[in-house]
């Protein structure tokens, strides 16, 4: 795989198990969410999401997405409950899209894509620091909330206003979706998807892959598709 990992034709997911062997490992994300699968379990905790929008440093191309990180040094913005125990600090949230409506999303339920997935990522403070935590098997939180069409700075922004109204959730022991594809991520996908409209959907889709200087190559596909489960059961947090 010449230069980095992306999205191309020789580049993409299906090539990054080359470099990187995890990419066929036992909890590869994403996955299909099969709903009539997924079990009730009544152990399962609603989800406690704090942010703190001072916390909101900056938003970067990062030539596989566009990402805003969060200032991460104390337990100001914060996942606590749902299936995880412990406190798990928001770092950065980023989305994932399709270069039309019908696709872009990385899981799916019962094989049904959305355009977009916005994607928060937490780390356990168990661990002294994200990196650290991203090795480990309990390391790393992400919340995926599936982003649908309809009508809707970077310091000071409250990701609360990504959040949907409910936050029922599906969730299962995964992966990163990009490499190093680490096997590190409890996953927490929320039922109810928030709305986007075809205008912004249309900005996303200006964004570019391509540095300043480069051939233009428009930033849409970004995403990989659902893995084999191998076994992995998936929770529900609500009847
Ligand atoms: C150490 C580390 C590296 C990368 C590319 N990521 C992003 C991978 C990713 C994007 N969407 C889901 N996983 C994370 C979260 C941690
Ligand atoms: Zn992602």
């Amino acid at each position: 795989m010449s230069g980095g990992w992306g999205y191309a034709e020789h580049n993409g997911p299906d090539k990054w198990f080359r470099n990187f062997p995890i990419a066929n490992g036992p909890r590869q994300s994403p996955i299909n969410i099969v709903s009539a699968e997924a079990a009730y379990d009544h152990a399962l905790q609603p989800l406690a999401l704090k942010y703190d929008p001072s916390n909101s440093l900056d938003i970067l191309n990062n030539g596989h997405s566009f990402q805003v990180t969060f200032a991460d040094d104390a337990d100001s913005s914060t996942l606590t409950g749902g299936p995880v125990s412990g406190t798990y600090r928001l770092k950065q949230f980023h989305f994932h899209w399709g270069s039309s409506d019908d696709k872009g999303s990385e899981h799916t339920v019962d094989s049904k894509m959305f355009p977009a997935e916005l994607h928060l990522v937490h780390w356990n403070t168990a661990y002294p620091s994200f990196s650290e935590a991203a090795s480990k098997p309990d390391g790393l939180a992400v919340v995926g909330i599936f982003l649908e069409g309809t009508q809707t700075s970077f310091a000071d922004f409250d990701p609360s206003v990504l959040l949907p109204d409910s936050l029922d959730y599906w969730t299962y022991d995964g992966s990163l979706t990009t490499p190093p594809l680490l096997q590190s991520v409890t996953w927490i996908v929320c039922k109810q998807p928030i709305s986007i409209s075809s205008v912004q959907m249309e900005e996303f889709r200006n964004l570019l892959f391509s540095a300043e200087g480069e051939p233009e190559r428009y930033m849409v596909d970004n995403y990989r598709s659902p893995q084999p489960l191998k076994g992995r059961k998936i929770l529900r947090s609500l009847k």
